[in-house]
């Protein structure tokens, strides 16, 4: 209500923060302490396609049944009782109220996203008396950083992959392995490290060409896919050389995967040129112990036991000595 000391030029004023309101880019609602609609602008009869005549004294919670009513009715009652603002980002709640996207061809999202500001107003004589709630169209930021957030999640996997074989590339695998060095650490559970290497692959190249050559990698890497668990972690450790971390197994576990890695490496055919092409691999298995010093260590142990392998004939697996 105006005072009864209202001037014409105070209801000029009034009308003008009126039609300011109603051109405002945001949604602005105006509840009591009952969640009764007092007023809301043309953003929000837009959106929701309700006029403000027909939202007017109604209560907002009939008006969306779809508000989170347990959640909504405590930011507003502590606007209220604290007597202070309160906010909810698009990254919290996407959106407060189902608002279709204003762009939904050319942007991202056939949805709005939103943030929300309540504040909480005082009437002439000094008390609460409504909220306002402040609906943000952030469809746009929101968007771009959910693009910008796949575009990183797609470089990171790339700058982790080995392009010919899709398997992890050495350096991130050997940042997986030190991982696991110091989770073995900590944990004093088993591990064991695979190494691997494809036999006379230089006389292969010769024979073959390089091409055939890099079918071999693709076709090994499958073979590693194929016979790994969820949880141990592959790499292309150098160019013809592989590595596999087998978190929580044995030594006789390891050989068990080993072997059968082995087996089904020397079994697989790649048909090239009209031959089919076959090669076996010589490996070294290395349980985790106290005694390594780091990861390093590890892999040097592993190497070790792939030497072994090489000198006892190839195609075979070994342990360190
Ligand atoms: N086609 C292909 N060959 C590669 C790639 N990376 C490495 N190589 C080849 O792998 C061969 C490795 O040769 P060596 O290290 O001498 O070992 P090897 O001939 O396999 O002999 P042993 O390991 O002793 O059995 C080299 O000829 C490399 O050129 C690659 O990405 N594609």
């Amino acid at each position: 209500m105006l005072s009864p000391t209202t001037t014409g030029n105070d209801m000029d004023s009034l009308h003008q923060v009126m039609q300011l309101l109603q051109t405002l880019d945001n949604g602005l609602v105006l509840l009591d302490a009952d969640y009764n609609v007092q007023m809301w602008n043309s953003f929000m009869e837009n959106h929701s396609g309700i006029a403000i005549s027909d939202a007017r004294g109604k209560n907002l919670f009939d008006l969306f049944p779809d508000l989170p009513k347990t959640w909504l009715r405590r930011k507003i009652d502590s606007a209220f009782s604290l007597q202070s603002r309160a906010f909810c980002t698009w990254e919290e709640h996407p959106r407060l109220f189902n608002f279709k996207s204003t762009r939904p061809l050319t942007g991202r999202s056939a949805m709005m996203y939103q943030n929300i500001t309540l504040i909480p107003l005082t009437g002439l004589n000094g008390a609460i008396n409504s909220v306002c709630l402040l609906v943000y169209d952030v469809t746009e930021i929101a968007t771009r950083k959910q693009d910008l957030e796949s575009a990183n999640k797609t470089l990171q996997k790339i700058s982790r992959t080995d392009k010919l074989t899709g398997l992890y590339n050495r350096g991130y695998w050997e940042e997986c392995l030190e991982q696991e060095f110091k989770r073995c650490q900590r944990s004093k559970r088993p591990s064991a490290l695979i190494l691997f290497d494809i036999d006379h692959f230089k006389t292969f190249n010769d024979t073959h060409g390089h091409t055939a050559g890099d079918e071999v990698l693709r076709a090994v890497a499958r073979a590693i896919k194929e016979t790994q668990r969820s949880t141990d972690i592959s790499g292309r450790y150098g160019g013809e050389e592989f590595g596999l971390v087998l978190p929580e197994t044995t030594q006789s576990q390891a050989m068990l995967v080993a072997e059968r890695l082995r087996e089904t490496i020397a079994a697989a055919t790649v048909e090239w040129d009209s031959t089919t092409l076959q090669v076996t691999v010589s490996i070294g298995v290395a349980e985790y112990s106290d005694s390594l010093k780091d990861h390093q260590n590890w892999l040097e142990v592993s190497d070790k036991a792939l030497y072994r392998a090489k000198e006892d004939g190839r195609n075979c697996t070994k342990v360190p000595e």
